[in-house]
């Protein structure tokens, strides 16, 4: 069955939530919570926000995943420092495990030389996601993390439609004045019916090591009143961390020190217990 979607004269987007087909994952994957990481638009740090969730959960001792479902701007492996291919068996793809043994696959592992671009037409990229979901033989997950493209588009689309999504975290930027942007990523997982974890801000301040005074480099935040206006929970506000950028070009994300992220992991370790 496939999923329907009506657009109204309004533009606005009618889904049909009773025919949405759910893919099943590999019959050796055995994955306990599957945590969409979306933002409204590029670059505001949510490949850098699900690594760092994953290395915090990972650390607290759950097994832990990431699926790249970014295809055309995968950064996954990137910044876990992974140059190694993935490799495949007659059975299915085997993902590639970080130092720290957190199981990975993206585009990136499977592509010749990493800076081939994906010139792939919009059902290559959405099968390739697909693929990573019903191919890829995960084993025993508590937390997989998908690193959702930037926007509300196709892959998007296809990752709520066919995965079973047990929630998301929208994470945003003070530069994005305007709540609209983080509205329409909202709207569309209110509308697949895909649970809300929260918001989570990033690049939110800038906090000088001499003085400890926290500096709005971006301006001052609005994430209170989005979450507000949205009845949602703000679950946490990563500070600008040029350390950590480092960490991120060096392939070292796994040795990043900080407890911004601590709330955010206390609610998805309850919705394990659930
Ligand atoms: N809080 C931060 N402090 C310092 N650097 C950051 C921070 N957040 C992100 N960056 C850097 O900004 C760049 C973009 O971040 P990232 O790749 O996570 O964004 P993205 O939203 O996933 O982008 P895309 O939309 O392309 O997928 C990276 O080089 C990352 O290291």
């Amino acid at each position: 069955m496939k999923l329907i979607y009506l657009i109204n004269i309004q533009g606005g987007i009618f889904v049909n939530k009773d025919i949405i087909q759910k893919e099943k994952p590999h019959k050796s994957s055995n994955i306990k919570k599957v945590i969409g990481i979306v933002s409204g638009k590029g670059g505001v740090g949510k490949s850098l926000t699900t690594s760092m969730l994953a290395v915090t959960m990972n650390r607290l001792g759950y097994s832990t995943a990431i699926l790249d479902a970014d295809v055309t701007g995968p950064s996954i492996p990137k910044v876990f420092g992974i140059t190694e291919k993935a490799m495949g068996t007659d059975l299915g793809i085997i993902p590639t495990k970080s130092e720290t043994g957190i199981g990975m696959m993206s585009v990136n592992l499977l592509l010749k030389r990493d800076t081939d671009p994906v010139l792939w037409r919009g059902p290559i990229v959405t099968g390739t996601v697909k693929q990573f979901w019903t191919e890829v033989m995960w084993g025993d997950i508590d937390f997989m993390f998908i690193d959702m493209p930037p926007g509300t588009g196709e892959v998007a689309l296809t990752v709520f439609q066919s995965i079973p999504v047990d929630g998301i975290i929208v994470v945003t930027s003070p530069q994005e004045l305007v709540s609209m942007i983080v509205a329409k990523a909202v709207n569309m997982a209110e509308m697949m019916n895909i649970p809300i974890l929260g918001l989570i801000e990033n690049m939110s301040y800038f906090q000088c090591d001499d003085c400890g005074k926290k500096h709005h480099i971006f301006g001052e935040s609005h994430i209170d009143d989005i979450a507000n206006a949205h009845k949602l929970e703000v679950l946490g506000k990563l500070p600008i961390m040029p350390n950590i950028a480092k960490l991120c070009d060096n392939g070292r994300i796994e040795d990043f020190n900080g407890t911004w992220l601590e709330d955010t992991a206390k609610l998805l370790e309850k919705m394990l217990v659930k």
